[in-house]
């Protein structure tokens, strides 16, 4: 099965169009994880197992682990999602970018390592940069278009020839990239208008969606802008706003009670 085929079962089975971002800080553990070695993987798997059956995908952030040398908790988290809930894919938030024989091995880490369905990368080296990630056809490659955060405009919003540099992104991946049908773009909840702008260009691509909750962004504005003819083709990714929904022993239910309200909130303005 493609990434994009799991995708869209997730998406039918748990009626949902949310993604919980798992970006673990220890900082902000429960006093009862702090002294327990695995305490990464417990967090995790405890708001894995209280959202389940509400979410389309999980998407773990890469520096959360690394900064505390804890990949193998993240090769954990990801082993636990795809024995216990197969059903639900995992996208890796790495957004590696590099020379091809460098983004080769990058591509290894994402798709080998970690065994992740998807990865996030950064499409600005070019197409060689991207296309190792792209030759895994069963796997999904989500290149960043317009991101959620208030610097997007500094650098993407800069004409070239006639249009800013996230169209022209959205229409090279869409044209010369997606050949194996397995790109996904990041549209940041933040910027509708920009948005239904990328949405026109790219016809029913997914778009992994950072930006509600703690970055605020309006749900009502981003499903209307975003979502295909049949109410799909965004993966709405909420993370502090979800796993720090309370810092104390009830966390995982706590959160399960946001992603609850958020599917809810989603699924109000779906077509
Ligand atoms: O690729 C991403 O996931 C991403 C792209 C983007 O434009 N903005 C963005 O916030 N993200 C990631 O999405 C998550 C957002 O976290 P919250 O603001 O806590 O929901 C973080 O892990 C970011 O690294």
């Amino acid at each position: 099965m493609t990434f994009i085929e799991k995708l869209s079962c997730a998406w039918e089975k748990n009626n949902s169009l949310v993604c919980v971002g798992l970006d673990p800080d220890t900082e902000r553990f429960p006093s009862s994880l702090r002294d327990v070695p695995d305490a990464i993987f417990q967090f995790n798997k405890a708001i894995i197992d209280a959202t389940h059956d509400l979410v389309c995908a999980y998407k773990p952030q890469i520096a959360y682990f690394s900064a505390e040398s804890a990949e193998d908790q993240l090769e954990k988290t990801i082993q636990y999602i795809q024995t216990e809930y197969p059903d639900i894919p995992v996208i890796l938030d790495s957004k590696r970018g590099d020379i091809g024989s460098t983004a080769k091995k990058y591509a290894v880490e994402a798709f080998e390592r970690y065994k992740a369905d998807a990865v996030t990368i950064n499409p600005y080296l070019g197409f060689d940069s991207a296309e190792p990630f792209l030759n895994y056809k069963d796997k999904g490659t989500v290149l960043l278009c317009r991101t959620s955060n208030r610097g997007a405009n500094d650098l993407q919003d800069l004409d070239v020839g006639g249009m800013p540099l996230y169209q022209k992104v959205a229409s090279m991946i869409t044209e010369q990239w997606n050949f194996n049908k397995n790109c996904m773009l990041v549209v940041g909840a933040t910027w509708p208008s920009q948005m239904s702008e990328v949405r026109e260009i790219v016809g029913d691509m997914p778009f992994l969606v950072p930006g509600v909750g703690a970055q605020g962004g309006d749900i009502e504005a981003l499903v209307k802008a975003g979502q295909t003819a049949n109410g799909t083709g965004l993966i709405i990714s909420s993370s502090r706003g979800v796993i720090y929904a309370s810092e104390g022993d009830n966390f995982a239910s706590a959160a399960r009670s946001v992603v609850v309200d958020l599917r809810e909130k989603i699924n109000l303005h779906r077509n």
